[in-house]
């Protein structure tokens, strides 16, 4: 079932919900899962962008003129939440291959689960085309809240959120933070632990996605 609450969404994807259970096996090797997370990336930002407005331009197929579908305004750009973010960026990428990309480097802490931030590099026209930020886990919503807060500040009006793994904990905060923000959702699970890992989750994604677990 897909689950719609304001401003979250959890798409019926019967492929990308497979990819995510390939990604959750903890027998899943560091290059299976960095090339599966690309793959599900590729879904996500499809999934997220699927209402970009759109118009019709007459153009010529080998066989005959027709009206076709094109998109109205430029592609938005792609905000990578470093460093797990770059693994579903990846395949963002192959769907939005015009897309400026942004990079934030956000570390939490893993007693206080404070992210800090450590690197900066935004496009110049986030206020023209909104963003899409990327990040496989959404646990307290520390690091989402902070990355969106920062595009925000950079100029963007219109942003977007996708994630891989969801914790409830984490969508209520980054609901309350930012409202406007549209949130897309591979799996919803149950809830965070006591050091603030979402369950069932998929443990660590940057240590698995870059190997260093
Ligand atoms: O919702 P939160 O509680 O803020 O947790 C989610 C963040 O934690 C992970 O990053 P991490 O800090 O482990 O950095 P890494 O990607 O470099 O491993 C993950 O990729 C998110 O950015
Ligand atoms: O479960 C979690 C929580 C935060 N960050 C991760 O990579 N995994
Ligand atoms: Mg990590």
């Amino acid at each position: 079932m897909s689950q719609t609450r304001a401003n979250f969404h959890t798409p019926r994807h019967a492929l990308l919900r497979a990819k995510i259970t390939r990604i959750r096996r903890q027998e899943t090797d560091s290059a299976t899962f960095r090339r599966v997370l690309a793959e599900i990336g590729a879904i996500l930002a499809s999934e997220a962008l699927r209402d970009l407005p759109e118009t019709t331009a007459a153009i010529e197929t080998p066989v005959s003129r027709m009206e076709a579908p094109v998109l109205t305004q430029m592609e938005p750009c792609l905000v990578a939440i470093l460093r797990a973010g770059l693994g579903l960026l990846e395949g963002a990428r192959m769907v939005l291959p015009d897309a400026p990309v942004g990079h934030l480097g956000l570390v939490r802490d893993e007693q206080t689960l404070t992210p800090s931030e450590y690197v900066v590099r935004l496009p110049k026209d986030l206020a023209r085309r909104g963003a899409l930020v990327l990040d496989p886990m959404l646990a307290t919503g520390g690091s989402a809240i902070q990355a969106i807060h920062r595009v925000k500040q950079a100029g963007a009006k219109v942003v977007r959120f996708a994630c891989v793994v969801a914790a409830p904990e984490g969508v209520a905060a980054l609901q309350a933070a930012h409202p406007d923000v549209a949130i897309l959702a591979g799996a919803l699970d149950e809830r965070l632990n006591e050091h603030g890992y979402i369950v069932p989750g998929l443990g660590d994604a940057g240590d698995r996605c870059f190997g260093t677990e």
